[in-house]
């Protein structure tokens, strides 16, 4: 195995150093490492996504585990979760498995599959969780991503088995009866657009009813991709009281908002949806006070035909693998201790993920990113890794450059380029 010695850089912004690499793990020495000139690059531990859609099984067109991998290596990511919402649904052992394998044969990040929590998402019957947290996946998250878990019963259920084995029910909240036929966010731009509104009291009103029921049951909830100034008043208000809640905002919901709809570009078409600049203002008090926890991709790719159509039948969904960490960067700065936090740390923490979102201190396993803080890039969907291009940034010049990613100390991107 190859030995490196990372010549002059910064580790979490601190004063540049050597930092060497051996047999795996971050080393206090290294004899006949190959030099990397890292002066005025960035280490971060690898980050850690705790939402991507990798369309294997099922729809191999829009991606493979392979092709998001290696999209998750070139923005600087060493683990992913898979969501469940596969075809067929990742709800049997069986699923997880075959994912969990097909990320181990791609080898460019650890690819943890998560658990649907009812059969085929369809909200009527609790899955097999217990079989797929014993599996080979040892599944500890699960979620029906996609579609929220809407039966009180069954999420109440769902918690309390979980309880189990630490594990923990990942909510998509959105109150279904409240977003029949909805399009975008429900506000002034719907109104003048004409388009059907997602209120943010669906979302609000979901998240209120979990945080009671973990509180209830003692139990383990997070929250997906938190969109709303109220998500997060009641978030706090939970924390405050010690319910087990965690909570993720993704890139895009940090930056753009409904304005863009007016577009009529299917590409700002999510769930949920593109919010007002004031709640944007929220979640990112909320993402640096630590109410909203970590930052997660919700990375969703879609062929070209389920989005390139009329805003109506696109797809929801956006790319983010690729962008994520310059978007955090632009609207964080170059905080490096609170970015490594969110998006490495406390998702592996969450988790339970050993050996990513270390400290980079010798003996770690060397899981870790180098970023060019100074360099500038124009997003160029033609650019990405990911077999989708419904990114949301096209044309747009973002701060941060992904320079080199290494898994367990072998290079998965060096040169901002895949290894592999
Ligand atoms: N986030 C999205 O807009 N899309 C997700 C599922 C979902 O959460 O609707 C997808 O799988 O495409």
């Amino acid at each position: 195995m190859s030995s490196f010695v990372l010549r002059g850089v910064s580790v979490l912004g601190g004063a540049p150093t050597d930092l060497f690499i051996r047999d795996g793990v971050i080393s206090s020495e290294a004899p006949d490492a190959e030099i990397i000139d890292a002066a005025g690059l960035v280490a971060l531990p690898g980050l850690v996504d705790l939402h991507t859609h990798l369309r294997e099984p099922g729809r191999e067109d829009a991606e493979t585990v392979e092709t998001g991998s290696r999209a998750a290596a070139l923005g600087g990511y060493t683990a992913v979760f898979a969501m469940a919402n596969t075809s067929p649904v990742a709800d049997t052992a069986g699923v997880v498995e075959q994912v969990w394998r097909l990320g181990r044969e791609a080898g460019l990040v650890d690819v943890q599959p998560i658990g649907a929590v009812t059969v085929g998402l369809a909200g009527k019957q609790l899955a097999e969780l217990g079989a797929m947290a014993t599996s080979a996946a040892g599944v500890r998250i699960f979620s029906d991503d996609g579609f929220c878990v809407a039966d009180p019963r069954l999420m109440r259920r769902a918690l309390e088995y979980v309880k189990a084995f630490d594990g923990i029910i990942a909510q998509h909240a959105e109150e279904p009866r409240l977003t029949e036929g909805a399009q975008m966010h429900e506000g002034e731009v719907s109104t003048r657009l004409g388009l059907t509104g997602w209120p943010a009291v669906a979302e609000e009103a979901i998240i209120a009813r979990d945080v009671l029921l973990a509180e209830h049951v003692g139990s383990r909830l997070h929250v997906c991709h938190v969109s709303t100034a109220g998500s997060v008043e009641v978030l706090r208000q939970a924390k405050a009281r010690g319910v087990r809640v965690t909570a993720e905002v993704t890139p895009h919901h940090l930056l753009l908002t409904d304005e863009l709809a007016a577009s009529y570009d299917p590409v700002f078409k999510v769930n949920p949806p593109l919010r007002t600049a004031s709640d944007v203002h929220a979640l990112r008090e909320a993402l640096i006070e630590g109410v909203i926890d970590v930052v997660a991709t919700d990375h969703a790719p879609h062929a070209v035909e389920d989005k390139e159509c009329e805003w109506a039948y696109a797809r929801p969904g956006m790319v983010g693998l690729e962008t994520a960490l310059p978007v955090v960067l632009s609207v964080l700065g170059e905080r490096w201790e609170l970015i490594a936090d969110r998006m490495s740390r406390t998702p592996a923490k969450i988790a339970g993920l050993t050996g990513h979102g270390t400290d980079l201190a010798v003996g770690s396993p060397a899981n870790l990113t180098l970023v060019d803080p100074s360099a500038r890039r124009v997003v160029d969907p033609a650019e990405l890794a990911s077999r989708s291009r419904n990114t949301p940034y096209a044309g747009t010049t973002l701060p941060g450059r992904i320079v080199a990613t290494f898994l367990r100390g072998v290079p998965t991107v060096l040169d901002g380029k895949a290894v592999k």
